[in-house]
């Protein structure tokens, strides 16, 4: 195909999408971190290199090319989280590692949360936010929280109210750190969680909060916090928080993620708010 004296191939097009597709997902991936900065610094060296070689100016692109040589291995090091964070991604989406064989093979066979649990932890959330007790609670998805259980008190309990409420009083041993939730059960509490050290979230959250946000970028489990402060709900999935939330929105969304647009916990939540 020509434009104008410009010969452009299927193989061109080609290229242009791919590199398009891979850009979007570059940006996708360091958007509104302290990295994005680095990345549009590192982009703007790059077209000043681009222009400079094109000014045939020799000496200075010798220089530049040099620096831009270095700061290739500079930037594998800055965007660790990030490439991270885009393979997981890769990993997670591939249906090749969503078949049951292969999940079993990979070790990341965990059974769902069932709706009625499910029910139960978003009415426990309810009354931990209306108490004004912190707490802060994974339900895992499909990623094995094995290593982070293990940072806390093992418990392998049946999900009940009573017994989050018990784990977030203010008198508990336990109410420090997070619950986390697989296989259908109270798998462990007092568990530390990795804290969201890229992505800026506003100075007026805290630890908790951090700790929900750098759960959700390192895992796929959904994460609700409720602040001790405020008695709000929040809930952190795939890297984003979303804060203040109705229980009828913490369900809805609780359900979305975690059963792909089936919503089987709204409906009672919602009868029994
Ligand atoms: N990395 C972590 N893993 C698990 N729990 C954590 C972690 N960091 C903090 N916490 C929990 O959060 C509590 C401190 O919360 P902090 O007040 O700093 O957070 P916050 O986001 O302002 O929440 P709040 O609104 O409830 O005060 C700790 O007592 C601890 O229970």
């Amino acid at each position: 195909m020509d434009i104008g004296f410009i010969k452009i191939t299927w193989t061109d097009i080609l290229d242009i999408f791919l590199v398009s597709l891979l850009l979007y997902q570059v940006y996708y991936l360091v958007r509104g971190s302290i990295a994005s900065r680095v990345f549009a610094g590192y982009m703007l060296l790059y077209v000043f290199y681009l222009i400079i070689k094109a000014l045939g100016l020799n000496l200075m692109t010798a220089i530049l090319q040099y620096f831009m040589g270095v700061g290739a291995i500079a930037l594998i090091v800055i965007f660790q989280q990030e490439i991270r964070r885009f393979l997981l991604v890769l990993g997670r989406n591939a249906t090749i590692t969503n078949s049951r064989f292969l999940s079993r093979f990979f070790g990341n066979a965990v059974k769902n949360i069932e709706a009625e649990n499910l029910a139960t932890v978003i009415e426990a959330a309810r009354s931990i936010a209306s108490d004004f007790n912190g707490a802060l609670i994974v339900v895992t998805k499909q990623d094995d929280l094995t290593q982070y259980a293990e940072t806390g008190v093992l418990l392998h309990a049946q999900i009940s109210k009573q017994l989050l409420l018990s784990i977030f009083s203010q008198y508990s041993a336990l109410n420090e750190g997070a619950v986390i939730i697989a296989d259908g059960k109270i798998v462990a509490a007092r568990c530390v969680l990795p804290v969201n050290e890229e992505t800026e979230v506003p100075t007026s959250m805290g630890f908790r909060h951090r700790a929900a946000l750098g759960m959700s970028e390192s895992t796929d489990a959904a994460v609700i916090v409720i602040s001790e402060q405020t008695g709000r709900i929040g809930l952190a999935i795939q890297s984003e928080l979303h804060s203040n939330l109705p229980v009828k929105k913490l369900g809805e969304m609780l359900g979305a993620y975690l059963y792909e647009n089936v919503i089987p916990v709204t409906e009672k939540v919602a009868n029994e708010s």
